[in-house]
């Protein structure tokens, strides 16, 4: 009897998937539950030390700081492949595990970067209407939809229900009166989309379907060609400091990286002109949470739309129970159709170095 070769799965996909079953009749999956850095590495030298590749899913070695350092220089000898169910790479030390002969591969699809996509639409159309302040303001009383309604048209919100809230009055005056924002339709406005890839450019597509003016920040500006295969008119920035003067929406679309840490910051956010509103789906590291929140208080950011966090999952307290604020607990591509097709490509991607095929995978290194 042949002995099958060792796979860790941390983090599991769904089993009842055929290319779940197909891959555990392969190879002999070992699952594992990840409960400190220290543990794992105790693991890695005793009983896991013949795996040959690691299957990482959704948030794989976060708990343990990412596949570095400690963790990389214990993994244990025979690893040949790690694969990531994620698109986002930064945590795992690529240059160290090159050095170690581990091939890192990721998983990019646009099903994951459409439903990133379809997050920041949410974010964006909450950001200029406060969807939030109105259900904050409403002290928990929808349940009677009719008398809503003729309440806000009569304008006697402030005793609906008995309940203390905003009085609106009738026509433009209703929206400078709740809590002094502005409620306003987003057509028109800028939104400077920064790190414009696979999935900047799908916010892109959504954000002009509603009117949006739509500019970009990336490092290299895309060909004209490129520019005219979007469907839709862009402007270029070579960085977020020449936005200043325009941006209405910021959206975070960019990866983690030691360049883009902190990105948004005190000094950026009170550069701007004018107040404007901040969505992340990219890295949280990328904002200086703490800037971030000083700017909400202050007013020069009037909204603020995140699904990943500076030191996640930590939640700066600060950032919780505001209106002007929507959390997501870094849920942009949780899908369950991209969480089966993640989870089949990484799956895919260890057969095909495990088994030395020439199929064209993606690698990270
Ligand atoms: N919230 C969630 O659930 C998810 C979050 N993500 C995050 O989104 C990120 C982007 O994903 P995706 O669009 O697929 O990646 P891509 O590689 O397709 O695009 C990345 C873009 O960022 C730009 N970029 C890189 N560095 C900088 C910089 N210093 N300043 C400005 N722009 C920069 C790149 O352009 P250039 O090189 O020219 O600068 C490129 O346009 C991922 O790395 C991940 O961190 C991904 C999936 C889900
Ligand atoms: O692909 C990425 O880069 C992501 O951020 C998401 O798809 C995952 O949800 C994330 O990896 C969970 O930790």
């Amino acid at each position: 009897m042949t002995l099958k070769q060792q796979v860790l799965f941390v983090g599991k996909p769904n089993t009842n998937t055929e290319a779940y079953k197909k891959f555990s009749a392969n190879f002999e999956v070992i699952n594992y539950k990840i409960t400190s850095k220290s543990q794992l590495i105790e693991d890695f030298e005793g009983r896991l030390r013949y795996i040959e590749a690691i299957y990482a899913g959704w948030g794989g070695f976060d708990g343990v700081g990412g596949f570095q350092g400690e963790v990389l220089r214990h993994c244990p000898p025979n690893v040949k492949v790690v694969a990531i169910c994620s698109i986002g790479h930064d945590g795992y030390d690529t240059e160290g595990m090159s050095k170690r002969g581990i091939t890192l591969t990721n998983v990019p699809s646009v099903i994951a970067s459409e439903a990133v996509a379809d997050l920041v639409l949410y974010n964006t159309l909450s950001s200029f209407r406060n969807f939030k302040m109105f259900e904050k303001n409403l002290g928990g009383k929808l349940t009677n939809t009719g008398a809503l309604r003729t309440a806000l048209v009569r304008g006697e919100f402030d005793q609906f229900n008995g309940v203390p809230v905003i009085k609106p009055t009738v026509g433009g005056a209703f929206a400078s009166s709740c809590c002094g924002r502005d409620i306003l339709s987003p057509r028109g406005h800028n939104v400077v989309i920064v790190g414009f890839g696979s999935i900047g450019k799908l916010i892109g597509e959504r954000l002009a379907c509603i009117g949006m003016n739509i500019h970009y920040v990336k490092r290299s500006k895309l060909s004209e060609q490129e520019e005219a295969s979007l469907g839709y008119k862009v402007t270029y920035h070579a960085t977020l400091k020449d936005t200043k003067n325009i941006a209405d929406l910021v959206v975070i679309a960019c990866p983690g990286t030691a360049h883009t840490r902190h990105m948004v910051n005190e000094e950026m956010i009170n550069d701007f002109a004018k107040p404007f509103r901040l969505i992340n789906i990219g890295r949280g590291y990328v904002v200086d949470e703490k800037a971030l929140v000083n700017g909400l208080q202050s007013g020069k950011i009037l909204f603020a739309g995140l699904d990943v966090f500076e030191n996640e999952p930590s939640i700066n307290p600060d950032l919780l129970n505001r209106q002007d604020v929507v959390l997501t607990p870094h849920i942009g591509s949780s899908t369950t159709e991209n969480f089966n097709y993640t989870a089949a490509a990484a799956m895919f991607n260890i057969e095909t170095v495990l088994y030395d095929r020439e199929d064209t995978i993606t690698r990270v290194n």
